[in-house]
């Protein structure tokens, strides 16, 4: 059973690092980015409503987002548990996810926090190159972190339950680390 959100700037790694605990703990991870892309190039009606707040580099509506995280947790393959990548990003994102893992009786076991400095984010979101990672938008995208999901470290240090590992150096050392900080049960 694992049952944790990765919080942590665009660029942290918490694609890649929740890619291998997928991979060890046979849980899926649920990436509302993922989510929110395959429906822009489904050219769903809610990739139409999502799109151009995508490209802007804001957060896509509460509404939104928090509908699909409600259906994707009552899919079967949740059984076990689940990787939160990328939600919740708000206060209201957060207390959402609260009632809802309340009324499914699965409280969250942890939170995991990729802490990398601002200097080494930008570096790797220019290297990154995808199409909502041009120079303007990983700066809104930046302050968006920053302004919005920043104040979840402190929501979830008050819970007791956030665990912050250092994000840079070698991906096998930072998996190392995240592992060391998962919750136990
Ligand atoms: N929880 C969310 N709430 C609102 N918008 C979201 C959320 N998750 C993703 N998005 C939208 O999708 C974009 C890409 O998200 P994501 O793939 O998670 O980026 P990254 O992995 O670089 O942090 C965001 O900039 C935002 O517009
Ligand atoms: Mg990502």
């Amino acid at each position: 059973m694992l049952k944790i959100v990765l919080l942590g700037a665009p660029g942290s790694g918490k694609g890649t690092q929740s890619e291998k605990l997928v991979a060890e703990f046979g849980v899926p991870q649920i990436s509302t980015g993922d989510l929110l892309r395959s429906a822009v190039s489904n050219q769903t009606e809610l990739g139409k409503k999502a799109k151009s707040a995508m490209d802007a580099g804001e957060l896509v509506s509460d509404d939104i987002v928090v509908g699909m995280i409600r259906e994707r947790l009552a899919e079967d393959d949740t059984e076990n548990g689940f990787i939160l990548d990328g939600f919740p990003r708000s206060l209201d994102q957060a207390k959402a996810l609260d009632s809802l893992l309340d009324e499914m009786n699965r409280p969250l076991q942890g939170v995991v926090h990729i802490k990398v400095d601002n200097e080494e984010i930008v570096q790797r979101l220019m290297a990154r190159g995808r199409s909502d990672d041009n120079e303007e938008t990983i700066r809104n995208r930046l302050k968006v972190y920053q302004d919005q999901t920043q104040p979840l470290v402190k929501f979830y240090e008050d819970k007791g339950l956030l665990t912050a590992v250092a994000g840079v150096g070698e991906i096998d050392d930072i998996y190392a680390r995240i592992k060391a900080a998962l919750p136990a049960g």
